[in-house]
């Protein structure tokens, strides 16, 4: 087990890569099950949940293969085999097995899922979808049966906008008898994203990046190559290590229309931030303002970004108001940054940041992945070293953290930890 140690207070500069999207490409993989023939997904990150769900598709019997950032898969010999426990649990997207394997299968068991706890994080609309398509779903010891005669296309809102349950119907759908209808339907980018993969592999879809997405079911489904789409909150957490501590920072392979909530806020904050074809240039400039923000589904500001732009607000003057409306308890990097001296009150459901804060190197955890984003940034910041244990978290979707990091001039470094650090990291 490793920890993260980073001597504060060095000026970013150079450039940045981008690697491909996360949550596009823990959803395009399970896609690939639907095929059948060989799909080939190039420019995936080299990060934990892209190798937990590669070894995923090989339990259910799919020959996989890695050549750097591309994946091809070969779905011909899966079968629906149950996945209650295991690998299921160590990340949130397994749950596509589910829409997957219903899809292809009409039958899945699938564990419920892990990842970030972030509050409660319910799938009563994924399950809602399947059901409406004519799966009958029950829940037996923490995992998830899914058994249909057929699949029929169905109208289905969505209570709340939801962008795995949105993936999981479109998923379950292609193939079902029919027109399903998905309304009140999830706009990100990542959607758009899977439905190309899909409209390549010989499936239906109108109307993604819309909150109508409309499938005509269709009997089967090919293989195809496809290139996912550059992942804009690997690119939101560069973009806002460089307003904290960046002198002159180019942020390659992103696109900057996915990225227009997050630039404006930056700009507000008087960043100096512009974009130019498939990069974006920041600097620091001073004094940061404050600026209030609430996070919103896509198009409005991404949670995913809401703990490291915290870890910006200690820098800047007077007090800014976090409102996270998607995961309300989204909120465990507070009390570690204020360990490092950040001044962070919670009033009601308000993050209430003050500033500017000279922050101080700690010992600190990441209880999450962005919670450890939240915390490196604030580990460029502070004064003298910081300490940061959780890797794991960060490593399911952070690829070359410490040497991308390290390429823009951070003193950042990993240690083995010692039998006694583990005991302690596990007992606090
Ligand atoms: C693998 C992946 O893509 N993860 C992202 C995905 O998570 P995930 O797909 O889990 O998030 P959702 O968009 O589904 O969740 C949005 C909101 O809807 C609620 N909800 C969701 C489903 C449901 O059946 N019932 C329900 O009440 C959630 O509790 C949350 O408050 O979108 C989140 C919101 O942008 C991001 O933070 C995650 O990084
Ligand atoms: C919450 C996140 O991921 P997951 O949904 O995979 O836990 C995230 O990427 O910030």
């Amino acid at each position: 087990m490793q920890k993260l140690l980073i001597e504060g207070g060095h000026e970013l500069s150079g450039e940045v890569h981008i690697s491909g999207a996360k949550n596009s490409a823990v959803a395009l993989l399970p896609a690939s099950i639907l095929a059948d023939s060989t799909v080939t997904i190039e420019g995936l990150p080299n990060i934990s949940d892209v190798d937990t769900l590669g070894e995923l598709l090989e339990e259910i019997g799919g020959s996989v293969s890695r050549d750097g950032q591309d994946m091809t898969i070969h779905p011909e010999k899966m079968v629906a085999m149950p996945l209650p426990n295991g690998r299921v649990k160590k990340l949130r997207a397994s749950y596509y097995f589910m829409g997957a394997m219903l899809g292809k299968f009409n039958k899945a068991v699938i564990g419920l899922p892990g990842g970030c706890y972030l509050g409660p994080r319910p799938i009563d609309q994924h399950i809602k979808g399947f059901e409406a398509l004519g799966a009958e779903v029950t829940n037996e010891q923490g995992a998830i049966y899914l058994r249909a005669n057929e699949l029929r296309g169905a109208r289905i809102y969505l209570d709340v906008v939801s962008v795995g349950a949105t993936i999981n119907i479109m998923l379950a759908a292609v193939k079902a008898k029919g027109q399903t209808i998905i309304e009140n339907a999830a706009k990100e980018p990542e959607i758009i994203d899977v439905a190309t993969l899909l409209t390549n592999m010989g499936a239906k879809i109108k109307g993604v990046g819309t909150d109508v997405i409309r499938i005509d079911g269709v009997s089967s489904l090919h293989g195809c190559t496809h290139t996912i789409i550059p992942d804009r909150i690997e690119a939101g957490t560069y973009a806002i290590a460089a307003a904290a501590m960046g002198k002159e920072v180019v942020i390659d392979n992103v696109i900057p229309q996915h990225m227009e909530s997050l630039i404006a806020k930056l700009r507000e904050m008087n960043i100096d931030i512009e974009s130019h074809n498939d990069q974006l240039y920041v600097a620091r400039s001073n004094p940061l303002n404050s600026v209030d923000i609430k996070t919103l589904v896509y198009p409005g500001f991404p949670t995913d970004l809401q703990q490291p732009f915290t870890t910006l607000l200690t820098q800047a003057g007077h007090s800014g108001v976090i409102n996270d409306t998607i995961y309300s308890a989204r909120l465990k990097h507070i009390d570690e940054l204020r360990r490092m001296n950040a001044e962070i009150k919670v009033e009601g459901g308000s993050v209430i940041v003050s500033g500017p804060t000279q922050l101080e190197g700690a010992k600190v955890k990441a209880s999450d992945l962005r919670a450890g984003a939240s915390l490196v940034i604030a580990g460029l910041l502070a004064d003298g070293v910081t300490e940061i244990t959780g890797l794991d978290h960060i490593d399911r979707g952070y690829e070359n953290l410490t040497a991308k990091l390290s390429s823009l001039g951070a003193n950042i470094w990993r240690e083995e930890m010692t039998e006694s650090e583990i005991y302690q990291d596990q007992n606090t």
